[in-house]
């Protein structure tokens, strides 16, 4: 049995400002630090939308675990997008985007997007990879998009709507992970830290084997 040290920082840091990614994190038990990353979140013309979420969430670690006064070993970054064909939809500015997200999505299919990635500070070594969920919305009267959008809730999610909130009553379905599309993909990452030796879910259950 592993004895652990509370007065020690976390080495797992997550490297962002969500609460979603957060609370994913914090429901499989493990032990982390959360500190916001100032990396900006840009677009480079000719990039796929794989390789956009991919650098942004490699930026957002890397940018956290370069802080020299930053303790931790291990730092996980993470972008989302929403893809209506090859349109990025990233998070509505104001009501008129969502609004105008909100319509290109309704009644049909996107992808939604998200990048992970875990820089490891010991070795410099950047882990990273990308989800893709298919989800597929009901047809949206113009009352439910600004009845919607007047909850507050599309402002600071990407494609103007959040799966895990009100936004549930207009998915009609999806194809894939259910936690990638709340911000997180949680089983790719949870094997990639397993792999790496940064972390196993649930310490606590382990520990009394
Ligand atoms: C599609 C969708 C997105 N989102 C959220 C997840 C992300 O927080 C956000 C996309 O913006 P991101 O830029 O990926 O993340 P963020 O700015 O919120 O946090 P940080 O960069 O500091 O890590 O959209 C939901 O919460 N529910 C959904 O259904």
């Amino acid at each position: 049995m592993q004895q652990k040290n509370n007065d020690q920082p976390p080495e797992l840091v997550l490297a962002s400002a969500s609460p979603r990614r957060r609370e994913l994190l914090q429901r499989v038990g493990l032990n982390f630090a959360v500190v916001p990353s100032t990396a900006p979140e840009d677009e480079i013309p000719g990039e796929s939308p794989e390789q956009h979420v991919i650098r942004l969430s490699e930026a957002k670690a890397r940018e956290v675990a370069g802080r020299a006064a930053q303790p931790g070993r291990y730092f996980i970054g993470s972008d989302t997008i929403v893809l209506r064909d090859d349109a990025i939809l990233g998070k509505p500015a104001d009501a008129g985007q969502a609004a105008a997200m909100l319509r290109t999505l309704s009644g049909r299919r996107h992808r939604v997007l998200s990048g992970f990635a875990v820089v490891d500070r010991a070795s410099g070594k950047c882990y990273s990879g990308a989800v893709s969920t298919k989800v597929l919305f009901k047809q949206l009267t113009e009352a439910e998009i600004s009845g919607y959008i007047a909850t507050g809730e599309p402002f600071d999610k990407a494609g103007g709507y959040a799966i895990q909130g009100i936004g549930t009553f207009m998915v009609r379905s999806i194809e894939g992970s259910y936690s990638n599309v709340v911000g997180l993909p949680l089983a790719e990452l949870l094997d990639l830290l397993a792999e790496i030796g940064a972390a196993t879910p649930f310490p606590q259950a382990e520990r009394t084997t």
